[in-house]
């Protein structure tokens, strides 16, 4: 069960150097009901991966509140916030952050390993290696990996645990069309197992297979386009308007 409140979310960057600040999110507003998949779109600069930190409690809000299943997430303390990432959430990175000292198959063990649940952790392995299509690279150590495969583990790594709330970055970004379909396929069997998930993207065939498009511009949701009983090539369609209407013809 997930249901996630995003309450006036705002987030400053100061800049280390100088006193000026960043605003990357303003007002920030939306609700995800247990097993939504929603994609989040925007321009390049807009905030999505900061909301996705905050989320994910990488990242510490300004101001405003994210509630999980009722839960202050700013109320929990570091070491509860270790375990909340560890037992709740899996996450997938823009830049992959594999562990270069350990091989494929140990990265991708390793959240497993963390929780101290490491039953039938084989299987659970070669059932994700197959789906992703990286049985032969288990051995491998992440930096003799293309950024494709490297992006396939890190969704490997992020989806080992069966997380209730699947976060993810750009997911399909360093994939070839195949790869990404494979990708999304994969998400869409996690959407139907019950899981939540939140992607970061700016693809727009990637956007349509969710069930709800978020826009963020000028550090706020600024539109929203529910799937309801569109095809996803109906999706595409009203996602690529709604990116040049919006967002000033951005694809
Ligand atoms: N750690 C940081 N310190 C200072 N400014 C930051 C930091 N992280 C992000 N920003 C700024 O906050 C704004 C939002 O950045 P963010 O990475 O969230 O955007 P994004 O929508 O994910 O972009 P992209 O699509 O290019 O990945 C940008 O102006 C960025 O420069």
């Amino acid at each position: 069960m997930t249901q996630l409140n995003v309450t006036h979310l705002k987030k400053q960057y100061k800049s280390k150097r100088s006193s000026q600040k960043v605003l990357a999110l303003k007002d920030v507003d939306f609700q995800v009901e247990d097993g939504e998949f929603i994609a989040i779109m925007g321009e390049s600069g807009s905030g999505k991966s900061t909301l996705l930190n905050c989320i994910a409690t990488l990242d510490k809000p300004t101001a405003g509140h994210i509630l999980l299943n009722g839960e202050d997430l700013a109320n929990l303390k570091d070491k509860d916030l270790a375990a909340f990432r560890r037992d709740h959430i899996g996450f997938v990175f823009q830049n992959f952050n594999l562990l270069d000292t350990l091989t494929v198959k140990d990265n991708i063990y390793l959240p497993l390993v963390l929780s101290k649940n490491t039953t039938e952790k084989e299987e659970k392995l070669a059932n994700l290696a197959k789906q992703l299509g990286i049985e032969e690279l288990l051995e491998k150590y992440p930096y003799e990996l293309s950024g494709g495969q490297q992006q396939r583990v890190a969704i490997g790594r992020a989806l080992i645990t069966k997380p209730e709330l699947l976060l993810c970055d750009e997911p399909t970004g360093a994939l070839d069309s195949k790869n990404a379909a494979d990708i999304l396929n994969l998400f869409g069997d996690c959407h139907q197992a019950g899981q939540t998930i939140l992607m970061v993207t700016h693809s727009s065939l990637s956007a349509s297979h969710a069930g709800r498009v978020l826009f963020i511009k000028d550090g706020v949701v600024f539109h929203q386009i529910y799937r309801g009983e569109k095809s996803e090539q109906e999706m595409l369609v009203a996602i690529n308007d709604a990116m040049t209407n919006l967002l000033g013809g951005q694809s």
